[in-house]
């Protein structure tokens, strides 16, 4: 439904034109939360040539932006930040009064994260921005909805904006648009700049044309550019993520039938993957998906589809995320079998055959190439087989700050080496180069009884073993602790 609140557009890119003309920019942009997303597009825009300020209501995060330090691990990003701040084209600041007058576009990318005990996402942090934005803009504007929100937010949100303008009477129009993000941590920047589509809702042309001015640069290198409403654009959102966390899935629901009757998931994750109709990435069986995005995204979509009044619908995806998380499962048995074979117990509680273990736990982020350790199922197996009564040497090549943040009892080490000193078993849990790319001898060396559960599939085990590390991996038959 258009905002009642719809600039002429003629007036609009006259305003853009003619601050161009003056040499100032096509476009001031302010980014509204300075998180993974907001810092990484706030960086990204300014790459682009506009002038940029990013707002974040967390103090002790804008101090670190604004002294061109990144408060996460994103490769790429730290080099564009200090390049930007540098430059003076990227600018930090707590205070909305700062881009309420400046700014031409204002991006939201506050989080939506799960709420407390339940599957819907929390939308406090959007609708405070959204709230003080509207109450301190006082020239033409768009606000662009970036956070991954449920099916309706934009609808709700426009008339919001529009009740608030209405109320304060500051000068000026102020539009509302949503342009989802798809970008993937660990490829952020790359992902931003040169995306594989672009989706914006927008409610009047006048909107689109104000964003193909913002995107101009990946518009000339042909990115598809998807103009629609603001249901769809949300929707296409959380329908990318539902259908990742289910190709996921997929193949770690295959991964338990091999591991009941044999056969190798690697090889069979090729065998379909060549099926161009299926394709192979996200293929890849493991310990499963986490993050700050999948689990919480396919909770709230379930949710919303709920209020709708269609459970059944996205009902499937409860049964995704039962599969992943049985994967995180699948791992402390692992461990398990592995050390009650060698007291000679065919079957042992998981506290007698863990009590004492040293465990080497290699890697705790989500995904190798970040820090974020949001529903890192790396993390939560290393909290479990602590509870257990493992002993856990933990290490991560950047999440062992942001992991020690939320499980301090775990044993935190500072190399790889640390880890598998006299370790009784290792698990790879994040598949990092540095692990990858481990020397199995030196491996062998270390450890106190050699051996490996990779997490992730990734080693070759073949010349694992033959270097005297055997490694059992997941999706794989194992009897008495080993591959079967
Ligand atoms: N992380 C990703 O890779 C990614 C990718 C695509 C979409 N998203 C979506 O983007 C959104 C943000 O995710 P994130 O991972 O960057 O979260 P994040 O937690 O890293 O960052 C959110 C930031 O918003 C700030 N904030 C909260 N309320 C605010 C307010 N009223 N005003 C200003 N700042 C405020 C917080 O202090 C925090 O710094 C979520 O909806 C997420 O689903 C994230
Ligand atoms: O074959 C695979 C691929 C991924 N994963 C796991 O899935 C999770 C998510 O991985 P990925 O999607 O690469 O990371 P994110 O940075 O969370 O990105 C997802 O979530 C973002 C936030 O919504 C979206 O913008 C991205 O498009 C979407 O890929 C991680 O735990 C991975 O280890 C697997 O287990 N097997």
């Amino acid at each position: 439904m258009p905002s009642p609140e719809i600039p002429a557009r003629s007036r609009w890119t006259g305003h853009c034109r003619q601050q161009a003309e003056e040499g100032g920019g096509i476009v001031r942009i302010s980014v509204i939360g300075t998180g993974y997303l907001g810092a990484t597009h706030a960086a990204c825009m300014a790459e682009l040539g506009f002038e940029v300020i990013g707002v974040d209501i967390d103090p002790a995060k804008i101090e670190r932006l604004a002294r061109g330090e990144l408060p996460f691990h994103e490769p790429g990003l730290a080099e564009l930040i200090v390049k930007h701040v540098e430059s003076g084209r990227l600018r930090f600041t707590t205070d909305y009064a700062e881009v309420g007058g400046w700014a031409d576009v204002h991006f939201i990318g506050v989080g939506t994260p799960q709420r407390s005990g339940e599957h819907a996402a929390d939308m406090r942090y959007v609708d405070a921005a959204l709230t003080s934005l509207a109450e301190s803009i006082s020239k033409d504007a768009l606000i662009v909805g970036k956070s991954t929100v449920p099916v309706g937010t934009a609808d709700r949100l426009a008339g919001l904006l529009a009740q608030l303008r209405a109320a304060n009477g500051l000068p000026g129009t102020v539009e509302l648009a949503w342009n989802p993000e798809f970008l993937r941590e660990g490829f952020a920047v790359k992902d931003t700049l040169t995306p594989d589509r672009i989706v914006v809702g927008v409610a009047s042309e006048h909107a689109e044309q104000v964003l193909r001015e913002v995107y101009a640069a990946p518009l000339a290198a042909d990115t598809p550019w998807i103009a629609t409403d603001f249901p769809t654009a949300e929707l296409v959102k959380v329908a990318a993520n539902a259908f990742l966390a289910t190709k996921i899935s997929f193949i770690n629901a295959f991964s338990e039938i091999t591991e009941a009757v044999g056969g190798d998931i690697r090889t069979l994750a090729d065998a379909i993957g060549h099926d161009a109709r299926i394709g192979r990435r996200f293929l890849n069986a493991g310990v499963g998906f986490g993050g700050g995005c999948l689990p919480k995204d396919i909770r709230a979509l379930q949710a919303r589809a709920a209020e709708l009044g269609l459970t059944s619908t996205m009902r499937f995806l409860s049964e995704m995320d039962a599969i992943n998380l049985r994967r995180r499962e699948r791992v402390v048995d692992l461990a398990v079998d592995v050390l009650a074979a060698d007291a000679g117990h065919r079957r042992a509680a998981p506290v007698q055959a863990l009590q004492g273990a040293r465990i080497a736990i290699l890697g705790v982020a989500f995904k190798p190439d970040s820090d974020d350790v949001r529903d890192s199922p790396a993390l939560d197996v290393a909290n479990r087989l602590y509870t257990l009564g493992a002993d856990t040497a933990v290490y991560d090549p950047e999440a062992n700050a942001n992991a020690a943040a939320r499980f301090p009892r775990l044993d935190y080490v500072d190399s790889v080496e640390e880890a598998l000193r006299d370790a009784d078993l290792a698990i790879l849990l994040t598949e990092w180069r540095e692990f990858r790319e481990l020397d199995p001898a030196r491996v062998a060396e270390l450890m106190a009884t050699p051996r490996l559960i990779d997490g992730r599939n990734v080693l070759d085990r073949d010349a694992w073993a033959a270097a005297g590390v055997p490694v059992v991996g997941m999706g794989q038959k194992v009897v008495h602790g080993a591959p079967a």
